[in-house]
């Protein structure tokens, strides 16, 4: 396996730094405006809001996932001098704590970002996008699901999503490695698919009819949705989350909704919610139980860019490292579908990094306006 530097937010010019001193403040700024906390709330995330960027990380006593996951030993240490995974999800871990959603009491389960999630649902651009998904049940397999996977791939990006692929949107520049013809032909022969979703509302609901295309035209037998078993990094999907998105596409009358309530009920659609989905570690320290689970699936499918940070390790690969050698630990063939939102990167060719420096610098790796369809079949 090879090595490299893990990501951190100590360099001020950093994208790290910038989401830890700039994004996760407006993010509690957010959260305090989009519930009404009484004042023992309001003072935790306001005491989180200074620690975060001002104090040691001070991990709460009463909470044992500082000690699951060997966190507790950061304490003391400013918070942009941790691994920059490590940081964020202390940070969410002490968000959710400071909202009182571990309970015990009236706020248990209470989602702080449940406003946002349920926003994204109820817009005339994902009406739009609903209703492009559903012309495509018309078309033939050749032209739908290479639209569908797209429309995974990009996510709330409505006007990206469900493009029948014509010759300059195949050849997409948007797109830095594309290997969805691999992936394509996997999906075709899967019995077994595990999904590692990302986030919820807009990009949940393309990954549904992708879900619901590939059990209902019979490409795959079953799929195990892999979700957060609590809130994380804001618009992480949890079960909540994925129940609202079935009975949205019911609501909206999409021909998927009936289908997909069907398939969870006969179990072809199966909810996962592993701890180890909120841990600050990548996948390459899996416990063994969710180690045979992909072991054990014909496809693992991972979505969105926190998941393949953590699925390739968050170090500052050279962007040419080849994808097959980061998850060669992998116990399965295995894919990703990422926008680019952060610094890490793997798979590129030399030229394709070339180009994007020269054009815009490093900001081709945050800006999201890029993305990757990734495969390692495990084969070579
Ligand atoms: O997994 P997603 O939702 O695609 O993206 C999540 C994410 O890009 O947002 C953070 C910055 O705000 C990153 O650190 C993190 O990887």
């Amino acid at each position: 396996m090879p090595d490299a530097p893990l990501i951190h937010g100590t360099d001020p010019a950093s994208f790290a730094h910038a989401v830890l001193a700039e994004r996760h403040p407006a993010l509690i700024r957010k959260v305090l405006d989009a519930t009404p906390y009484g004042p023992e709330q309001r003072h935790a995330l306001t005491t989180l809001l200074h620690d975060a960027t001002e104090g040691p990380l001070a991990p709460p006593d009463d909470d044992p996932w500082w000690d699951t996951w060997d966190v507790r030993r950061h304490a003391g240490r400013s918070w942009f001098d941790l691994p920059f995974l490590v940081a964020e999800s202390c940070f969410y871990r002490r968000l959710l704590h400071a909202v009182g959603f571990f309970g015990p009491g009236p706020w248990q389960g209470v989602d702080p970002f449940r406003p946002f999630k349920l926003a994204e649902l109820d817009t005339p651009e994902a009406a739009a996008e609903l209703t492009a998904a559903d012309a495509l049940a018309e078309r033939p397999p050749h032209e739908r699901l290479p639209a569908l996977l797209h429309g995974s791939l990009w996510g709330n990006r409505a006007d990206l999503g469900f493009r029948i692929q014509t010759a300059e949107s195949a050849a997409d520049s948007r797109l830095l490695a594309d290997d969805s013809e691999e992936l394509l032909s996997l999906l075709s022969r899967c019995g077994t698919l595990c999904l590692v979703a990302d986030n919820a509302g807009r990009e949940l609901i393309p990954d549904l009819l992708l879900v619901d295309d590939l059990l209902t035209r019979g490409r795959v037998e079953r799929v195990l949705l892999h979700l957060k078993p609590y809130p994380y990094f804001v618009s992480d999907a949890t079960t909540a989350d994925a129940l609202d998105a079935v009975r949205h596409l019911v609501t909206a009358k999409s021909a998927a909704g009936p289908r997909l309530w069907s398939a969870l009920a006969d179990g072809r659609l199966v909810l996962r919610a592993h701890p180890f989905t909120c841990a600050p570690l990548p996948y390459a320290d899996m416990p063994d139980d969710l180690r045979e689970e992909f072991a054990s699936a014909d496809l693992t499918l991972f979505k969105g860019d926190l998941n393949y940070r953590r699925l390739v390790g968050d170090r500052l690969w050279p962007p040419t490292t080849s994808f097959a050698s980061v998850t060669a630990y992998f116990p399965g063939p295995v894919a990703a579908l990422r926008t680019l939102k952060s610094d890490v990167i793997v798979g590129l060719d030399a030229s394709t990094e070339a180009a994007l420096v020269a054009a815009e610098g490093q900001r081709w790796r945050t800006g999201g306006a890029h993305a990757v369809i990734q495969v390692n079949a495990g084969t070579n």
